[in-house]
């Protein structure tokens, strides 16, 4: 089977989703795509050299009878709108992360899904299907390093857009720690603290406003202690790292193959740039798997409309930290009876 799928948000990650889907992914066909700055997503189209069908709202892609599946690859703040009208008209949603910028919203798409009957969602939660990450979720699920006890993680962009702020490196980059670890973990979060070290002065930001870099500090419901770094203009590259203490033993995420190259008397290995190439088996295994399951009439698997949720509690907290300068409790509603299932 093929599912018919259109693509709302023709950006950096658009246009990699859209060469991804009608390239390498089997059980897809893209027939449509929109996006809200004129002529943004025609012009992506004739550098692949694609005819598909192009609509200037995302509401005119859902209601095209021939799309079954909405990817969502907007920016942030329209993904809860753009995924609620998907659900009312029953279509399938692939939603890029964040689910939306804040929990209210993800509620709002939760009660869009529920009335649907069924899982409809999947939320772009990547790294769970990157082969370093399940390999640490094995070693941990295993026993391998017995408990764990504490983490240490890095979350470095080489640089990020001018209007990026202090919340954005919470809801849209530490958000990928807060999914990934709670997965890693099985755990959830019961209090975070946001600290701000000695500040980059080679930041630029529009209003001169970012702070970065950040340091936050996630505990669990056992009581785990996770140290995220967060620095979005790091200078040096792409560079993604997670340390997991046991009771016996120190598991650490694998660095992405690089050959080491000993010359002029260094010994060195490449440090990638960017997403597209750190996550991209990631993200053809997901999409890969949220097809096969679709065309196999199975709910999909991966990170539902409730981790969405999840993560918008506990980046809300972290947002509240960075201002009051305190603890913030992670709070929240319980989880819907239909998410269990
Ligand atoms: N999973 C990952 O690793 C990953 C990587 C990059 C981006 N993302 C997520 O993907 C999304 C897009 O990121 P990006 O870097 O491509 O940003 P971007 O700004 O390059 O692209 C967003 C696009 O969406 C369009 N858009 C905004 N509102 C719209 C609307 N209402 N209807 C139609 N189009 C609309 C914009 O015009 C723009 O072309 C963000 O939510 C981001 O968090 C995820
Ligand atoms: O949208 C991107 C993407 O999610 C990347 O994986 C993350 O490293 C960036 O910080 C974020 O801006």
């Amino acid at each position: 089977m093929t599912l018919k799928a259109g693509i709302v948000g023709i950006g950096f990650i658009g246009v990699d989703h859209l060469k991804r889907l009608a390239n390498s992914i089997s059980g897809v066909e893209v027939v449509a795509v929109c996006d809200n700055v004129p002529g943004k997503a025609q012009k992506a189209l004739d550098d692949l050299d694609l005819k598909l069908k192009d609509y200037d709202h995302f509401q005119k892609l859902i209601d095209d009878p021939e799309v079954e599946v909405v990817v969502i690859t907007a920016s942030n703040e329209a993904h809860a709108d753009i995924a609620v009208a998907a659900l009312e008209a029953d279509k399938y949603v692939f939603c890029e992360k964040p689910l939306a910028l804040n929990a209210d919203d993800c509620q709002r798409v939760m009660e869009a899904e529920q009335k649907t009957g069924k899982k409809m969602l999947q939320v772009g939660f990547m790294r769970r299907y990157d082969a370093g990450y399940k390999r640490l979720k094995e070693v941990v699920d295993n026993g391998e390093i017995g408990e764990p006890l504490m983490l240490h993680c890095r979350h470095y962009n080489q640089s990020q857009v001018a209007d990026y702020k202090t919340a954005r490196a919470i809801y849209e980059t530490l958000i990928h720690e807060i999914d990934v670890l709670h997965w890693l973990l099985d755990d959830d979060y019961e209090q975070v603290k946001v600290y701000f070290p000695r500040q980059s002065s080679l930041v630029k930001s529009d209003d001169g406003r970012l702070k970065d870099p950040q340091v936050i500090v996630m505990e669990t419901t056992k009581g785990i202690n996770i140290v995220v770094e967060v620095f979005v203009n790091c200078q040096y590259g792409y560079d993604i790292n997670c340390d997991i203490t046991g009771e016996t033993g120190l598991a650490q995420l694998p660095n992405p193959a690089s050959v080491s190259i000993r010359k002029d008397a260094k010994n060195s290995t490449d440090i990638l740039v960017d997403w597209k190439e750190r996550f991209e088996e990631a993200y053809d295994v997901e999409f890969q798997d949220f097809f096969d399951r679709l065309n196999n009439n199975e709910d999909p698997t991966g990170p539902t409309s409730w981790d969405g949720y999840l993560a918008a509690i506990t980046a809300d907290a972290c947002v509240k930290s960075q201002v009051s300068g305190k603890t913030e409790l992670v709070k929240g509603a319980k989880k819907p009876e239909f998410y269990n299932a």
